[in-house]
């Protein structure tokens, strides 16, 4: 309405300074003093009004439009909670990881009991792994097996351009999930605000971090809100939201072992009519490489293609089009060369553990052929103890371990492929170290520095490759001597796709029985050793 009234204004004076403007040019009295001053005044009026005009048009509205905008911002989404009905019934699998989460709901159900004792609640859990792995839907899961209001938010919800509005969302989420306590508050892609500060650093992002940081640090023990994290790239986050008493406790929530896929199927043909062809043991065999989404996935596909057809039950045929469907969008590659793989990855990581298990190196913790991360399967490593020297023939042992993989796959297939890369990075990284920093060669005490390295260079690569050759021969000595272990641990490979360390030593029998402690729960200090 003012805007109209000025817009009114000024074009009325526009015209009278037009129109005297006209009469002046057209001979109008010059020396009417009256008239001159009048028409200075009428220019004078007009040009304020159009000033005025324009600052109301634009700048008045913008700055009128951030506050809103800002304030709505700042009262977006987060404040709505669930009460979730999931339970860890309907996450299958993760049995590792739902064991540990056990102690964290034993706590939010009797927090009397353990404050009696003086033990704080756990605050931070961290999920880490690939995506589609059932993060989420175990967070809700603890939110439902503890009856806690659920808040869920992501951490992109966060960014925000507006500075210290993240930071008041992230304040607000807080303040309303001790309101509303017991609560789980669950932050997706926690990357988003929790990244390492150095480099770009952003100013909102870096406030919306601190107030993260301060809020887990400030609640009391009479407020049962736990928070857990999700991520794709824990090596993402900055370390100040790992530190004790934070996020400390991390959880892998990795890609699911045929019998995890096939308890997933289970659960997601549980509601759904299926053939009697059906057979969800084999389904579980033909969807390796598949996620829990994936595999929520195939079974809804299948569903929808059995209507198309009008048929009243699910049938074989419409679960493998499904998972044909699927396999097509991840372009992974067709059944049987999916098959050829994971049987040299099977007796890649079989070598990796044979040798493990022959030299008695640190205790094969876990021997998986699912893919994680760019890796095709992997053996995990737990240190028999804390280590700070190392022997030349335990720094062997360690390159042998590693090459077991390639010269298994020599052995059986009589060829190499690709997949020891990242061992033979880590290999060449030992030995370099060897020679060059131990004094370990013929080459006798050397310091690794960078002119002698230069005149020395080709007289180091030899020492390497010669320890290096002198490893791998005796690896392929020991695993033609057990080839017959090394078989027996492929196929159980090929067949369960993960074994842990009694697996392998029962599967191995008496031979070579030396690693009986049994494995201890997983966490982050682990060496993963990737194909
Ligand atoms: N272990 C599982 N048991 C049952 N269903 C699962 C499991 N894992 C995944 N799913 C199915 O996949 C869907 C997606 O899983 P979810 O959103 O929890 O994955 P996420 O790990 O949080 O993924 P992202 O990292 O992409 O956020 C779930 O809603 C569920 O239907
Ligand atoms: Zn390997």
């Amino acid at each position: 309405m003012k805007k109209k009234i000025i817009f009114m204004l000024f074009l009325i004076f526009l015209a009278l300074t037009i129109v005297s403007s006209f009469s002046f040019l057209s001979g109008g009295d010059i020396n009417n003093h009256f008239a001159s001053r009048d028409r200075l005044l009428l220019i004078g009026v007009t040009v304020f009004l159009f000033i005025y005009y324009i600052k109301l048009d634009k700048p008045f509205q913008y700055a009128h439009a951030t506050i809103n905008e800002k304030k709505e911002a700042e009262q977006k989404s987060n404040e709505i909670f669930t009460k979730p009905k999931v339970t860890f019934e309907d996450v299958a699998g993760l049995e590792e990881v739902k064991e540990e989460l056990i102690e964290v709901i034993d706590f939010i159900n009797q927090v009397e009991k353990y404050q009696k004792m003086g033990a704080k609640i756990p605050k931070g859990i961290l999920f880490y792994g690939p995506p589609g792995t059932g993060k989420t839907l175990l967070a809700s899961a603890v939110a439902g097996e503890t009856k806690s209001s659920f808040f869920s938010a992501s951490g992109s919800e966060f960014v925000e351009k507006y500075v210290g509005v993240g930071a008041k969302r992230v304040r607000t989420l807080f303040e309303k999930a001790k309101k509303e306590s017991p609560s789980v508050i669950f932050i997706d892609e926690i990357d988003a605000i929790g990244a390492k500060r150095h480099l770009d650093s952003n100013n909102e992002k870096d406030q919306t971090l601190n107030q993260l940081l301060v809020e887990l640090d400030g609640f009391n023990t009479d407020q049962t809100v736990v928070v857990i994290g999700a991520t794709n790239r824990l090596d993402l986050l900055d370390e100040a939201l790992l530190r004790p008493g934070r996020f400390d406790r991390h959880m892998f929530i990795g890609n699911p072992n045929v019998k995890a896929r096939e308890e997933i199927l289970r659960v997601h043909t549980k509601n759904k009519p299926l053939a009697l062809d059906v057979k969800i043991e084999d389904l579980a065999k033909k969807t390796h490489g598949m996620s829990g989404a994936h595999l929520s996935n195939v079974a809804n596909e299948a569903a929808i293609i059995a209507v198309r057809e009008n048929q009243t039950t699910i049938a074989i045929k419409h679960f493998e089009q499904a998972i044909e469907r699927i396999i097509a969008g991840l372009q992974v590659k067709n059944p049987s060369v999916l098959l050829k793989e994971k049987q040299i990855v099977s007796y890649h990581e079989a070598g990796h553990a044979l040798i493990a298990k022959i030299l008695n190196t640190d205790i094969v913790q876990k021997v998986s052929i699912i893919p994680r991360g760019q890796a095709l399967g992997y053996v995990l490593h737990m240190p028999q103890e804390d280590r700070y020297i190392m022997t030349r023939e335990e720094l062997c042992s360690k390159i042998m371990v590693m090459l077991g993989g390639r010269a298994a796959e020599e052995l059986i297939f009589g060829h190499l492929s690709t997949g020891a890369r990242d061992d033979l990075k880590k290999v060449i990284d030992i030995t370099m170290q060897m020679v060059c920093e131990y004094g370990m060669s013929d080459l006798g005490y050397m310091s690794n520095n960078p002119t002698m390295m230069q005149v020395l260079g080709q007289d180091i690569n030899k020492e390497m490759n010669k320890i290096i050759d002198d490893c791998y021969e005796i690896t392929q000595q020991h695993l033609k001597t057990y080839k017959n272990q090394l078989e027996k641990v492929a196929a159980a490979l090929m067949d369960r796709e993960t074994l842990n360390n009694d697996e392998l030593s029962e599967l191995l029998g008496d031979f070579l029985d030396e690693a009986k402690d049994s494995p201890k729960p997983l966490d982050s200090d682990k060496e993963m050793e990737a194909v």
